[in-house]
């Protein structure tokens, strides 16, 4: 049988084509952040549970009610857009292999997230938050902080791509509040822990895919992805496939006002696997290009990952030995990405 080695071991994936099923409402449900800004006790309980539920099932769920304006997202696309667009001369002068800090530009094929295969058929730019050179964390080589890499001449780019990740922090901490509540924990648990969170903006393109397709060359392979959670934003060109629990590929698509949300290693491993960080893949076979932007949100760096209180127990020991936040990240991008051990400063 087929495995993807994951930074939390191997899962089995299942043999057979591309084609995804639907998935259903329950399989991926739609959940509405609002209760989470106001001070409904009864609505917060009502959204924790549904929110409880859907990380121990699918580990994925649709966001809506989110409070992020349309504006940020649809302008975050436009940004892409014209960015990807860029002479390849133009990329590559800030390739992300010239970043000790895995900010910038990646090709074609330069990631592949599951090592059986023969590399992402993407072109990335990754952009964190903005931690100078002469930072302490930086000085004493916490890798994932540090300054980010930008495009010349490309006017506007960095102040949209900055309000997009701002946005996504703070709607991090306002799902991170729903998180602690759903693992009944207090609402504020988290916020000690993400005063500089590792949380990385990614605009991804996707040639389209047409013909015979080699299922180890697809737009991103099977994977999981590494920090606490992701948040996904997609236009409406679908290509995002998740691996249901009974091994079946479901097909993720877009809907329009949402933002899909996933479960990733780190609060796997905080959860003591309660909560499912779940294999998923994108194939983009829609004929059309494909423009995605997730966004990665981890705690901080020195932030030790180990089972959370009541995740554990005498019949339920903990799976995972402790692990430094950002020590786990960067062996997991030391895995993917071809250039991050030789990068240079
Ligand atoms: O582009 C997508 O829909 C998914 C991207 C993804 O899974 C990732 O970057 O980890
Ligand atoms: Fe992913």
């Amino acid at each position: 049988m087929a495995v993807v080695m994951t930074g939390n071991g191997p899962r089995a994936l299942p043999e057979g084509g591309l084609a995804p099923r639907r998935a259903s409402a329950e399989e991926i449900p739609v959940l509405d952040l609002a209760p989470m800004f106001g001070s409904d006790a009864a609505a917060k309980a009502a959204l924790a549970a549904r929110l409880r539920a859907a990380c121990t099932d699918s580990g994925f769920f649709y966001l809506r009610g989110h409070g992020v304006p349309e504006a940020v997202v649809a302008a975050a696309f436009d940004a892409a857009r014209y960015y990807f667009a860029l002479p390849e001369a133009a990329k590559l002068a800030h390739h992300a292999g010239l970043s000790p800090h895995n900010r910038g530009y990646a090709g074609l094929l330069e990631e592949n997230t599951d090592p059986a295969a023969r590399g992402d058929l993407h072109e990335s730019f990754d952009m964190a938050l903005e931690v100078p050179a002469d930072d302490p964390d930086v000085l004493a080589g916490k890798r994932l902080y540090g300054p980010n890499q930008w495009p010349d001449g490309l006017s506007g780019f960095r102040e949209t791509v900055e309000a997009y990740h701002a946005a996504m922090r703070g709607l991090s901490r306002c799902l991170l509040a729903a998180f602690a509540l759903a693992l009944g924990l207090d609402e504020d648990y988290f916020d000690p822990r993400i005063g500089k969170p590792l949380a990385t903006v990614r605009l991804l393109r996707y040639p389209p895919q047409t013909g015979e397709i080699d299922p180890r060359q697809i737009g991103i392979g099977a994977h999981t992805d590494y920090e606490c959670f992701t948040i996904l934003a997609q236009e409406d060109v679908p290509a995002l496939q998740v691996l249901s629990a009974a091994g079946e590929w479901l097909a993720a698509d877009p809907i329009p006002g949402c933002f899909l949300v996933n479960i990733g290693d780190q609060m796997a491993r905080w959860t003591n696997d309660l909560f499912a960080s779940t294999v998923h893949r994108a194939v983009n076979r829609s004929g059309r290009e494909r423009y995605s932007i997730p966004f990665f949100f981890g705690p901080d760096y020195d932030t030790e990952i180990v089972a959370l209180p009541g995740c554990t127990g005498p019949d339920n020991p903990a799976k995972y030995p402790p692990v430094g936040a950002g020590a786990y990240v960067e062996s997991r991008f030391s895995a993917t990405f071809d250039y991050f051990d030789g990068a240079v400063g």
